[in-house]
């Protein structure tokens, strides 16, 4: 058995003519420069070597290759970037087989198309989001993609941005087998087999199945079916143009529009915004100061506040026991309005008191606020932490003052309405031009006619939202500017593909 170590994350080792090529760089395998270079050294490698009659590609740790290192979008990507990596697997005279396990998503799943043959975990889960960061898959994956599944399942998977599991993965025809026992044994067995078949079968090669005037029906059906996903947004209306050039131009011809379609996304305010938003939630989740070896309460009793709409909907959510206040492990204010202080203040036991608010404004959003008093405990700052986990939620910490975070600015802007009124502005139009901005719904409430694009009135209540946005982290309410933003973008309807009130006071989106 041979090995080399190629820049240390890529490592390749040879068995019974068989190269595996396993990468392990923490922690979800981002293919970042050295992984890169390591890819393309020991691909050259395996494919050059006469003991070599095929290529396994897998990944050490919990998961295949989460995609392309989105740290390096701030800067010139150095070379060899994916395409060309992809480019020298395609071309490979021996069959590439990737052994996908965790999540292969984006950059790591268009490298897993670029291989011969896929093999999945049956836990694994496969996904093109790159339109949820502004972008569309632009290492080969508006091509690839088509050819091998077909243009509706294509259209599916990258313009919702949401994975599939290994099952409904194997049924469109993304993997070739679902491993039932050991992963890399199944993807080695499999490249023994194909071996034998000779050429390897390239995705590339492979006809759309609809061209012509069947596709142009099936992308005006698909257009109109899903108007919400293309309004504001510009990464859905790229991913559908690069996927209508895999039906009409050859692999390469479809490549080059769909480069050049990434490297417009790539410059655009929209992909920034949400780029910057995928940074910032990641980044409210660490709260400064909170260390790591505080452990978070396991299956704590609660005592909920409050008998209103926002108490009931917390306690249905949390599904937690309940004890009394005077002997619960935390103690919930669920009303956003309320300071923690002050309940602490009464409280037998302080330290166990906490808000949890689940914004109603904005259905379906995914924000849990947490308000953290003074005298709030690290276990029930941490239990709250872990809560949000569990729920599905992103956690934003504040102060705990009167309105954490959204609902104070959403009151600001309210304010600022308020006196547009008074100037003799009709609600509606108000709340008309907050949806042409990209609000689901307007201040006043939500039933609002059609959408205007008004930027006076725009600007007067941005500005007022912003001001208090400031306001929070200068008061040191908010620890950091970026999770006002991540409060009101996944709380409170403020547009993704704007950024928040603090990414616009920056960049006038
Ligand atoms: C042309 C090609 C374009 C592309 O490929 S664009 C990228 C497409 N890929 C994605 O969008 C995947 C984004 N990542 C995720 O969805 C999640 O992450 C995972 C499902 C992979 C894992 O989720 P979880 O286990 O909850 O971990 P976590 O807290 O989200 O991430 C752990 C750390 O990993 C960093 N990270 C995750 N994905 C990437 C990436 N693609 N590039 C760079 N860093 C990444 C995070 O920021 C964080 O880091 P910290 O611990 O320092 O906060």
């Amino acid at each position: 058995m041979a090995e080399t170590l190629v820049p240390a994350v890529v490592s390749d080792t040879v068995r019974d003519g068989i190269a595996l090529i396993v990468a392990d760089s923490p922690p979800v395998n981002a293919l970042g420069f050295a992984v890169r270079s390591g890819l393309h050294e020991a691909l050259g490698r395996a494919i050059a070597a006469d003991a070599v009659e095929a290529i396994v590609i897998a990944c050490d740790g919990r998961t295949f290759f989460a995609g392309a290192d989105i740290a390096e979008f701030a800067g010139l990507i150095p070379e060899p970037g994916l395409n060309r990596i992809y480019a020298r697997m395609d071309a490979s005279p021996k069959p590439i087989v990737a052994a996908i396990h965790g999540t292969a998503l984006g950059g790591g799943l268009e490298l897993a198309l670029a291989c011969h043959y896929r093999v999945a975990a049956a836990d694994a889960k496969l996904g093109l989001p790159e339109v949820q960061l502004g972008l569309l898959p632009g290492a080969g994956g508006t091509q690839r993609t088509p050819r091998l599944i077909g243009v509706a399942a294509a259209l599916e998977l990258m313009i919702s941005g949401q994975p599939v599991d290994a099952a409904r993965a194997k049924a469109i025809g993304l993997v070739d087998d679902v491993a039932g026992g050991d992963l890399r044994e199944a993807a080695i067995a499999l490249a023994r087999r194909v071996t034998a078949e000779g050429t390897p079968r390239r995705t590339r090669d492979r006809s759309p199945d609809v061209t012509g005037d069947a596709a142009e029906a099936l992308f005006a059906r698909f257009r109109a079916d899903h108007e919400a996903v293309f309004t504001g947004f510009k990464a859905p209306g790229h991913i559908l143009r690069a996927i209508e050039a895999s039906t009409r131009l050859p692999f390469d011809e479809g490549r080059a529009v769909e480069q050049a379609l990434f490297e417009e996304l790539m410059e655009s305010h929209e992909s920034l915004a949400q780029r910057h938003i995928f940074f910032a939630e990641r980044a409210a989740a660490k709260v400064p100061g909170l260390g790591r070896d505080v452990r978070p309460l396991a299956n704590p009793s609660v005592a909920v506040l409050g008998e209103d709409e926002r108490a009931d909907a917390l306690r249905n959510a949390l599904a937690l026991p309940s004890a009394p206040e005077g002997e619960a492990d935390l103690i919930v204010i669920a009303d956003p309005a309320i300071e923690v202080d002050a309940v602490a203040a009464r409280a037998a036991r302080p330290e166990a008191v906490v808000a949890l608010h689940l914004p109603i404004e904005v259905a379906g959003n995914r924000l849990l606020e947490i308000g953290r008093g003074t005298r709030t405990s690290d276990v029930a700052l941490a239990t709250a932490l872990a809560l949000a986990r569990r729920l599905g939620r992103a956690p934003v910490v504040s102060a705990g003052t009167a309105g954490l975070i959204g609902t104070r600015v959403l009151a600001a802007g309210r304010v600022a309405a308020e006196a547009l009124v008074g100037e003799g502005i009709s609600a509606s139009a108000i709340d008309r031009a907050m949806t042409g901005y990209g609000f689901p719904s307007g201040l006043f409430g939500p039933a609002v006619g059609e959408a205007v694009d008004d930027a006076a009135i725009v600007r007067r209540l941005l500005a007022a939202m912003v001001e208090e946005s400031a306001r929070i982290v200068e008061q040191g309410v908010a620890p950091r500017a970026s999770d006002v933003d991540v409060a009101m973008v996944l709380g409170f309807g403020w547009p993704a593909w704007r950024g928040g009130p603090l990414f616009r006071a920056e960049r006038a989106t």
